[in-house]
């Protein structure tokens, strides 16, 4: 405290709180055949804490056991018919309903389940397998007024195995890469893309539907991309998107460039024509850039946030 004899005072800051990761399964039976859905909510709810953080005062705290039990009773009273849908619900339902909350935060992540077959390729009524390593996203915030959704998907590794080529860098005294012409091209596809929905005045999305064309549009593009650079064919998957789905506004895209590097087998006497890699795990290069329509402003957060 050199020269003050009074320390400075101490304040609050940004403050949120709720419960996190609630894992949620819901079955719908329709007779003999089920469905179901599987999602991880974490709520985080802002708005008049100053009194319990200050003064230990519990009142404005509705509490996170609450929450999580609000994600299971909806799920039974109103079902899941989207993560987005379940989402908006609830931030609405928390927002609306207690005085001290101004700001909900919804946070979804769904994991996929894939209807098992029998011998004739027949799907079964109620078995079913976890599909792969894909996990699809959904965040919703609500102040009382607008509704912001992100949807999203994580995970989704892909391949192409040539029409890569990476060459005219720059370079330094420590450049060693050499140019190529043909290389693999690979990446685990990490996306989170912003609706143009905002309230109810405006026509509701059809979550689903839009999903599915979303994750299509970027799969088309990466594979017919002719690649320059991992950043190029970035941002091929993020305009295919905003072309194609007018009710997306922005998308943000972040890549890890998973190298695979031509296994050197030359001491063996063996030439490698490109059919042999080295996977290498790290490190790994992160492309990552935000696509949006002209004119408008990025609003999607450049780290995520758990949630
Ligand atoms: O597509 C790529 N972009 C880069 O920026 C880069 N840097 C690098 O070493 N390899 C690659 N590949």
């Amino acid at each position: 405290m050199s020269g003050q004899d009074r320390p400075r005072p101490v304040v609050l800051g940004q403050n949120q709180y709720g419960k996190a990761e609630t894992r949620v399964v819901r079955v719908t039976r329709d007779g003999e055949v089920h469905r179901l859905k599987d999602l991880s909510v974490s709520v985080a709810l802002s708005g008049d804490m100053d009194a319990v953080h200050l003064s230990g005062s519990n009142a404005h705290v509705l509490p996170t056991d609450t929450m999580k039990n609000t994600v299971f009773a909806f799920a039974k009273e109103h079902g899941i018919a989207s993560a987005e849908q379940f989402g908006v619900r609830l931030a609405r339902h928390f927002t609306d309903s207690q005085e001290a909350i101004h700001r909900a935060r919804i946070g979804i992540e769904q994991y996929d389940w894939e209807r098992l077959t029998d011998a004739e390729g027949s799907g079964l009524p109620h078995s079913f397998v976890r599909k792969g390593q894909e996990t699809r996203t959904a965040r919703v915030e609500y102040d009382g007024g607008r509704c912001e959704v992100v949807s999203g998907l994580k995970d989704l590794v892909v391949m192409n195995t040539t029409d890569s080529e990476f060459w005219g860098f720059a370079r330094d005294r420590y450049t060693t890469l050499a140019e190529t012409r043909d290389r693999v091209l690979a990446t685990e596809v990490n996306a989170r893309w912003r609706h143009a929905w905002s309230t109810d005045e405006d026509p509701l999305p059809d979550w689903e539907a839009s999903y599915g064309a979303v994750r299509a549009a970027l799969l088309e593009a990466f594979a017919g991309t002719h690649s320059l650079s991992l950043q190029q064919t970035l941002y091929a998957m993020g305009a295919r998107v905003l072309e194609t789905r007018d009710e997306i506004e922005e998308i943000r895209l972040s890549l890890p460039n998973k190298h695979h590097f031509l296994a050197d087998l030359e001491a063996f006497g063996l030439e490698n024509a490109n059919e042999v890699y080295f996977a290498a795990d790290r490190p790994y290069g992160l492309i990552e850039a935000t696509v949006l329509r002209e004119g408008g402003s990025p609003r999607i957060p450049t780290e995520p946030t758990q949630g």
